[in-house]
């Protein structure tokens, strides 16, 4: 099957190659010249067999948006644009209604896997119609892990990156757990290596995952973490998914602390804090630590 391939990054420059590895035909593009394997989209369209598929592999938001407009131009009815970055599910659908008013197919995917996907294989989480996800099947088995797993069509037009979005607010509290036991075993003094029970953990174990491997890996490279700095950014996910939540009275406390653990994560000295030594310190005369 031939495809387009739009964002050739961390994660699109390697599906790329896995899907080549599959006997595929996939023409990319990238704003980055030395990436790319055409120098704009309509010369990327231009190269493609009718009906065609097109792969969005950018970021949310304003970048997947603009490359929405710039298809819905270029291309032609029966096409099919896919939209594998982690777009907020509500955008799905209306970038469904902007393509289908020229007749153009969407079909929305939720891609996990990270930079170990070429050789591990992206699971994908798709929604869309069924005869447009038919039509991608050759694709998804290409890109999918080997095993049984690890796809699956979740159902209408947004229900793929809704999937991925709940799937991403896992990962946040996963990752939080991991990081609270660690500092806890680091910090109480108790056991006499810290990386040797994570290691220890990785099988027969309760916990043990992927994320927990690559806890094992982190802590190979560097045992206490000390070249680093204890701040994490967010892509939106987390914060979907607590929206989401909100919308459907779910009540979800581990991931929005993990997500509001990230945005302490980024003061310095706390405000909140503050108020709260300076709260003790008015109604108790507790001892308040000063600047400087
Ligand atoms: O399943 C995956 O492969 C990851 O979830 C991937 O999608 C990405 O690394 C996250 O989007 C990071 O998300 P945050 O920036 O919100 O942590």
């Amino acid at each position: 099957m031939q495809l387009g391939l739009i964002g050739l990054g961390k994660m699109g420059g390697n599906m790329r190659e896995r899907i080549r590895r599959a006997g595929h035909q996939v023409i990319g593009y990238d704003r980055n010249p030395e990436l790319t394997d055409v120098k704009d989209l309509a010369e990327l369209v231009e190269k493609l067999d009718a009906p065609r598929t097109v792969w969005v592999m950018v970021p949310a938001g304003t970048a997947t948006q603009v490359v929405v407009d710039e298809l819905k131009d270029l291309l032609s009815p029966g096409d099919i644009v896919v939209d594998g970055g982690n777009s907020r599910w509500t955008d799905d659908e209306k970038h469904a209604a902007e393509l289908g008013i020229k007749g153009i197919g969407f079909v929305d995917a939720g891609v996990s896997g990270g930079v170990w996907g070429l050789e591990n294989g992206y699971a994908l989480m798709v929604g869309g119609d069924k005869e447009n996800v038919e039509r991608l099947k050759p694709i998804f088995d290409a890109l999918k892990p080997d095993g049984p797993y690890g796809y699956v069509h979740a159902g209408r037009v947004g229900a793929g990156h809704f999937s991925k979005m709940v799937h991403n607010g896992i990962e946040y509290a996963m990752m939080q757990a991991y990081a609270e036991g660690w500092e806890l075993l680091e910090k109480a003094n108790s056991v006499d290596n810290v990386r040797e029970i994570f290691r220890s953990w990785q099988e027969g174990t309760v916990i043990r995952s992927w994320l927990l491997d690559l806890a094992v890996n982190a802590l190979d490279d560097d045992e206490h973490l000390d070249g680093l700095r204890g701040y994490a950014e967010d892509s939106g996910e987390g914060r979907w998914t607590v929206e989401a939540a909100i919308d459907n009275a779910v009540p979800l406390p581990a991931i929005t602390a993990s997500l509001f653990a990230r945005f302490a994560s980024r003061q310095d000295d706390s405000p909140q804090m503050k108020m709260i030594a300076a709260l003790r310190n008015q109604f108790g005369g507790h001892a308040v630590e000063k600047k400087g």
